[in-house]
C-alpha cells in the first residue's frame, strides 16, 4: 500500500540566502527542511529553524524545520540546496571567492555523495558556474542531477527594470538571459517581450542598452547597497522556483546552470542556459540559433567561465 512522505529538502548554509530558501519552501510546504551549517553555527542555525518553525502557527504551512551541523541528518534526503560559501565584498568580482568556496564545495559536495547519493542538487554558491562544475566532479553525480542557478535571477532583474522602465507588471514581462553569472552574462533583447511584444518595438535602443548594462552588474548594485554580504531575497526565490518545478514535475522551461557536452558548441563546462526542468532534473536543454554577434557575446561569457573552471581543474 502506498504511504505518502513529505519531501526531504537539506538547505546547505545557514546564513541570508539559505534561510530565506528555507523559510519560502517552508511558506509553499513543500517540504521539510534540514538547514546545515558548521559546528560553530550548529546554534544559530538551530535558533533560525526554530524561529522559521514557529511562523507556521501564523502563516499556517505545515513543514518541519531543523538545524544542525551533522550531515548524518541530510541522510536520503530528496534534494540539497547548496548556499556554503562566503559572499563577496564591495569592490570584488565573484570569481575573487573562488579559492575559498571551492574548498568548501569539495567537502560539502563530498558529504552530499554519502548521506544523500540519490538527491538533485541545486548549486547557489559562488562563482556558481565553476562551483557546480566542482559539485558535479566531486560528486560524480549525472549531470541532469547537479543545476547551479543564475538565469532566473538575472532575468529576474531584467524584467523588473523593463516593467519599470513601461510602467507594467512585471508578470507580463518575459525576459531571457544566457550565459555565465558574471558582468559578461548576456541578456537577449531579441527573445524578450512585454505580453509578446518585442522589446524593441517598446524602449529605445539607448535605454535597452542601459537596461542590459544594468541587469549586468545587478548583483554587484545591491553588494554596493548592502555593505555587507549579498542578495538573498530574489536569490532564494529563484532557487524555489527551481525546486518546485522539479518536485511538482512541472516541466518548465527555466534557464539553469547546465553541464554543456556540444550543446552552443560547448564541451566539459556548465554555463546557464534555457532548459526544461521536472521530475528529472534537467529534462533537456534547449538550443536556439544565435546571430553572430549573440554568439559573440555568449563565447565571450563562456570563456570567462572556462577561465575559472581551468583554474580549478588541477584540484577536480
Ligand atoms: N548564484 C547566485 O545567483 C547567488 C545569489 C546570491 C548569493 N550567492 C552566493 O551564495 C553564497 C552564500 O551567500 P549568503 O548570502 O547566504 O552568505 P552567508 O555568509 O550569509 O551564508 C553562508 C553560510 O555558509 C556557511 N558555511 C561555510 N562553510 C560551510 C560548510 N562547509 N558547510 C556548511 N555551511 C558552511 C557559513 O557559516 C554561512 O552561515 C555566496 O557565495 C554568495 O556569493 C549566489
Ligand atoms: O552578486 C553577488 O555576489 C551575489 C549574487 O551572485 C547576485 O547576483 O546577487
Amino acid at each position: 500500500m502506498a504511504h505518502f512522505k513529505r519531501r526531504k529538502i537539506a538547505v546547505i548554509g545557514a546564513g541570508f540566502t539559505g534561510t530565506t530558501t528555507a523559510l519560502m519552501i517552508a511558506q509553499k510546504e513543500l517540504g521539510d527542511v534540514v538547514l546545515v551549517d558548521i559546528p560553530s553555527m550548529e546554534k544559530p542555525a538551530r535558533g533560525k529553524a526554530l524561529d522559521m518553525l514557529e511562523a507556521g502557527p501564523v502563516q499556517r504551512f505545515d513543514a518541519v524545520i531543523t538545524g544542525t551541523s551533522d550531515y548524518k541528518d541530510i541522510e536520503d534526503a530528496d534534494m540539497v540546496i547548496i548556499t556554503a560559501g562566503i559572499p563577496r565584498k564591495p569592490g570584488m568580482s565573484r570569481d575573487e571567492l573562488v579559492e575559498t568556496n571551492a574548498g568548501i564545495m569539495k567537502d560539502v559536495s563530498a558529504q552530499v555523495k554519502k548521506y544523500a547519493p540519490e538527491s538533485y542538487i541545486l548549486i547557489l554558491s559562488n562563482p556558481v558556474d565553476a562551483m557546480t562544475y566542482t559539485c558535479f566532479k566531486e560528486t560524480g553525480f549525472p549531470k541532469n542531477r547537479v543545476i547551479g542557478q543564475s538565469g532566473i535571477l538575472d532575468t529576474a532583474r531584467f524584467n523588473t527594470f523593463v516593467a519599470q522602465e513601461l510602467g507594467v507588471s512585471v508578470e507580463d514581462v518575459t525576459g531571457f538571459v544566457l550565459g555565465g553569472h558574471g558582468d559578461s552574462m548576456v541578456p537577449l533583447v531579441r527573445y524578450s517581450n512585454a505580453g509578446g511584444i518585442p522589446l524593441d518595438k517598446l524602449i529605445d535602443e539607448e535605454r535597452m542598452e542601459a537596461i542590459v548594462e544594468r541587469t549586468r552588474k545587478g548583483g554587484g548594485e545591491i553588494v554596493g547597497l548592502l555593505g555587507e554580504g549579498s542578495a538573498y531575497y530574489a536569490p532564494a526565490a529563484s532557487l524555489v522556483q527551481m525546486v518546485e518545478a522539479i518536485i511538482k514535475d512541472k516541466k518548465r522551461i527555466l534557464p539553469s546552470i547546465a553541464y554543456l557536452e556540444g550543446e552552443y558548441g560547448y564541451k566539459d563546462i556548465y554555463l546557464g542556459v534555457p532548459t526544461i526542468l521536472g521530475g528529472n532534473g534537467i529534462e533537456s536543454v534547449i538550443e536556439l540559433p544565435l546571430r553572430k554577434e549573440e554568439k559573440d557575446a555568449l563565447d565571450k561569457s563562456a570563456a570567462a567561465v572556462e577561465k575559472v573552471i581551468t583554474s580549478l581543474k588541477k584540484q577536480l
